[in-house]
């Protein structure tokens, strides 16, 4: 159900949300060369976030880090698992994609830092990872954090994940999208997008947002077409979400280009914050939910 009643876990561990460890993993994300799904630079990105969220899980028994080998390309899909207590079958999908681009024809050299397209979102999600396991935080159902592999070659690490979830009947709740989450185009703060979700878990959002971010302002926008990882869980039937970072016509102009930089998206990691405070409220509101 979308109750809110975790207030006290919710604001609990919503301060210790920090935006310095979110600009670090940017950093240390846009500083490969490039992190297509094809070159060297984009295996070895995989394999740094597959570390780095081994790291956060340490020795919990109830915490796993794996990486999903995808068939036709090198680039891993990296899924942290936080196994659920008594309703584990339940299961929640917060995902990112961790390839970046600069459009056709990237290559091995090819410089694509993709700061905000898509390092913001994994950098938002690690670090709502960070705090959970760090405080210790139990769920009922279930959490997987995802970095999907290729998403910018159509949907295709997501999609190969989502698939093989719908093929093995896993019962996902639902699932939460971000796709670039630190260049503020607009006046509002966060943007849900109304194509290729469920309505019902977006309005969850807007209402979590008003519960515990009340300063935000929260606006709604579409895509138009299939235009993140999202669309792969809702072409499967599962409800997804896609928070995003600012309506569609202010959005970030530099994204698959060398200069999808920090820089350019202000060297801070302030805005990127907002939506790890919302994919928090969401994994900890419906993560505690029982059969
Ligand atoms: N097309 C998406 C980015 C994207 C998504 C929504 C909007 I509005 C503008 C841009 C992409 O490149 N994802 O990697
Ligand atoms: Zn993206
Ligand atoms: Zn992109």
């Amino acid at each position: 159900s979308y109750a809110i009643d975790n207030q006290a876990t919710v604001n609990k561990l919503l301060p210790q949300l920090q935006d310095s460890n979110i600009l670090g993993t940017i950093q240390s994300l846009s500083g490969y060369q490039n992190r297509f799904y094809t070159t060297s630079h984009g295996v070895n990105a995989s394999n740094w976030i597959a570390s780095q969220w081994k790291q956060l899980a340490g020795s919990r028994s109830d915490v796993t880090v794996e990486q999903f080998s995808h068939a036709s390309w090198p680039q891993k899909s990296v899924i942290l698992t936080i196994k659920g207590t008594d309703n584990a079958a339940e299961t929640l999908v917060l995902g990112g994609h961790l390839d970046s681009t600069v459009g056709n024809g990237t290559g091995e050299n090819s410089r694509a830092p993709g700061a905000d397209d898509d390092a913001s979102g994994v950098a938002s999600l690690t670090e709502v990872a960070r705090v959970l396991l760090a405080s210790n935080y139990q769920p009922r159902r279930t959490i997987k954090f995802m970095a999907y592999a290729a998403e910018e070659v159509g949907l295709r690490g997501s999609s190969d994940i989502a698939k093989r979830f719908k093929q093995q009947q896993v019962k996902v709740v639902g699932a939460l999208q971000l796709d670039m989450t630190n260049y503020q185009g607009d006046a509002q703060d966060i943007f849900l997008f109304t194509d290729y979700t469920n309505a019902a878990q977006n309005t969850f959002l807007a209402n979590l947002a008003k519960a515990y971010l009340p300063n935000l302002k929260v606006g709604y926008s579409q895509c138009g077409y299939a235009c993140s990882d999202h669309a792969s869980w809702h072409a499967q039937g599962y409800p997804a979400s896609f928070p995003f970072e600012s309506s569609f016509d202010k959005s970030n102009p530099y994204i698959h280009s060398s200069s999808d930089t920090l820089a350019s998206s202000g060297n801070q990691a302030r805005h990127a914050l907002k939506f790890s405070q919302l994919a928090l409220a969401y994994a900890v509101e419906l993560g505690s939910d029982g059969p």
